[in-house]
C-alpha cells in the first residue's frame, strides 16, 4: 500500500492507495469513527457492488452502518439532493465531530464533501473513491459543489476530507467507460506539468486499463502525489498554481453544459476533448509546435476517448459554447484566464484570450473533417 501525504498547513491527511482496504476499512480510520452510528452517503451502483463489503467491516468492529442511496449520475450534485441529505444528517444528530463517508465516484464525494463542509457549518469527512476518476483527482484536494442550470460547479465550498481511502478492488466493478472517463484526469497530470508521465501514460496507458495490478497502484499513486503537491501549494485556487489542474476544463464544463449535466459527454470525456481543444487552440496561437497537439490528440483518441466536436452532434455555434464559459469560476473581472500549453508538460494560465477568437476557433474545430 502506498500512503500519500497531502500537506495542507493545519489540517495534513492521507490518501491510502492500495488493493483491498475496504475489508480494513475501521483500522484504516484510525479512531476517526468515534460512534456507533456511521452515516455514509453512496450511489445505487456503488451500494450494490460494495455495500456489503462496507457495511460487513464496520458491523465487525461494533458499527451500525446508515445509508444514504442516491441516484448515480451527475443529475445527484443538485440543490434538491443537497438539501435532502444534508437533513438527513441533521435528523442522524451528526455532530461538528463526526466523520460522514463518501463512497462513490466524483458525484457522490462533491456532494458528500460539500453537505460536511455546511453541517452545522463543518463536520468531517472521510472520501472512499470508488471510480479511477475519484481515486486520481476528485477525492484529494477539497473542492466540493454542486452544479446549477447556469453551470458546473458553481455552488461549493473548499472542505478537505480527513482521510482518503482509494482502494482498487473496486475498480473490477466500474464499467469500461466510467474508466476511459477517469484516465483523461490521469492523463491531464502529464500535460499539465509531466512530460516523462505523459509519456508513461502513452506506453502503460492500455495495459493500465486492461487491468494490470502494478501499473494501476502506480497511476493512481502518481497522480494522486502530483495533485497533492498543486493542492499544498494553492489550495484555494490563489496563486494560479492550482489553476493548472483545470486543464481541459474550461472547454470541458461548457461542453457539459451544452449536453445537459447529461449521459451524452462524461466528465472525463468532456475534459478529454477539452485537453484536445486546448491544445489545438495552443498551437493555432503558436505558442505550441502542432506535432505535440496532434500527439495528444492521438493519444486521446487511441485510448477511446472524444478528440474532435464533430461526432457530438452538438447542434450549437462556437458561441454558444464560448457564453457557457463566461459563468466559469477563473473568471477574473471580466477576463477569462485559459489553461493553455507551451509543450507537452508545459501547461501555463494565458490571461489575455478574447473570447471572440475562441468562439471562431470552436467553430473551426465544429466543422473540421475526420
Ligand atoms: N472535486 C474535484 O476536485 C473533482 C475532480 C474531478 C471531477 N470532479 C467531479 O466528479 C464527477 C465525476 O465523477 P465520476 O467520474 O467518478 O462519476 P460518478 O460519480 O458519476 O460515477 C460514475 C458511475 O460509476 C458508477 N460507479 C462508481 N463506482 C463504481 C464501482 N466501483 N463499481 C461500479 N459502478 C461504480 C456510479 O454509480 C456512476 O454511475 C463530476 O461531477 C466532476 O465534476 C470533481
Ligand atoms: O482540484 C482541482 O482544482 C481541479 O480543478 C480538478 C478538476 O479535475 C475538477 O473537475 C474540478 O472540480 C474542476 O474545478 P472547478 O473549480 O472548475 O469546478
Ligand atoms: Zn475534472
Amino acid at each position: 500500500m502506498a500512503v500519500i501525504p497531502v500537506d495542507i498547513a493545519g489540517r495534513p491527511y492521507e490518501v491510502h492507495v492500495g488493493a483491498g482496504l475496504l475489508p480494513q476499512l475501521v483500522e484504516h480510520c484510525r479512531g476517526r469513527l468515534r460512534k456507533r452510528a456511521v452515516p455514509i452517503v453512496t450511489d445505487a451502483n456503488v451500494h450494490t457492488a460494495w455495500g456489503e463489503v462496507v457495511e460487513t467491516a464496520l458491523r465487525a468492529d461494533g458499527h451500525e452502518p446508515h445509508w444514504r442511496i442516491l441516484p448515480p449520475g451527475e443529475q445527484t450534485k443538485s440543490w434538491d439532493e443537497l438539501a435532502a441529505t444534508v437533513n438527513w444528517l441533521l435528523a442522524l444528530e451528526v455532530e461538528r465531530g463526526d466523520h460522514v463517508i463518501a463512497l462513490g465516484g466524483g458525484v457522490i464525494g462533491d456532494l458528500t464533501g460539500f453537505c460536511a463542509a455546511i453541517l452545522k457549518r463543518g463536520c468531517h469527512f472521510i472520501q472512499i473513491p470508488t471510480t479511477l476518476l475519484a481515486q486520481v483527482d476528485s477525492s484529494v484536494g477539497g473542492k466540493t459543489a454542486i452544479n446549477t442550470p447556469a453551470g458546473k460547479n458553481l455552488v461549493g465550498a473548499f472542505h478537505q476530507p480527513s482521510l482518503v481511502l482509494a482502494d482498487l478492488a473496486v475498480l473490477e466493478t466500474l464499467p469500461q467507460r466510467e474508466l476511459l472517463s477517469g484516465y483523461a484526469e490521469v492523463v491531464k497530470y502529464g500535460l499539465l506539468g509531466d512530460a516523462d508521465f505523459f509519456d508513461w501514460c502513452a506506453a502503460n496507458g492500455a495495459a493500465m486499463l486492461a487491468g494490470d495490478a502494478a501499473l494501476r497502484e502506480y497511476a493512481v499513486a502518481h497522480s494522486v502525489a502530483a495533485k497533492a503537491r498543486v493542492v499544498a501549494e494553492d489550495e484555494f485556487e490563489r496563486t494560479g498554481a492550482r489553476a493548472l489542474l483545470n486543464l481541459g476544463h474550461t472547454f470541458g464544463h461548457a461542453l457539459e453544459a451544452e449536453t445537459g449535466f447529461s449521459n451524452t459527454l462524461l466528465h472525463g470525456e468532456a475534459v478529454a476533448l477539452g485537453m484536445v481543444l486546448a491544445a489545438r487552440y495552443s498551437a493555432r496561437k503558436e505558442l505550441m509546435p502542432p506535432a505535440s497537439a496532434e500527439r495528444v490528440a492521438e493519444h486521446v483518441s487511441a485510448m477511446g476517448l472524444p478528440a474532435s466536436l464533430v461526432g457530438l452532434h452538438l447542434g450549437c455555434d462556437g458561441k454558444a459554447l464560448a457564453t457557457h464559459m463566461l459563468h466559469d469560476k477563473k473568471m477574473d473581472a471580466g477576463t477569462l484566464p485559459f489553461v493553455l500549453m507551451r509543450g507537452i508538460g508545459q501547461a501555463f494560465l494565458d490571461r489575455q484570450v478574447d473570447m471572440a477568437d475562441i468562439a471562431a476557433f470552436l467553430d473551426e474545430e465544429l466543422s473540421r473533417a475526420g
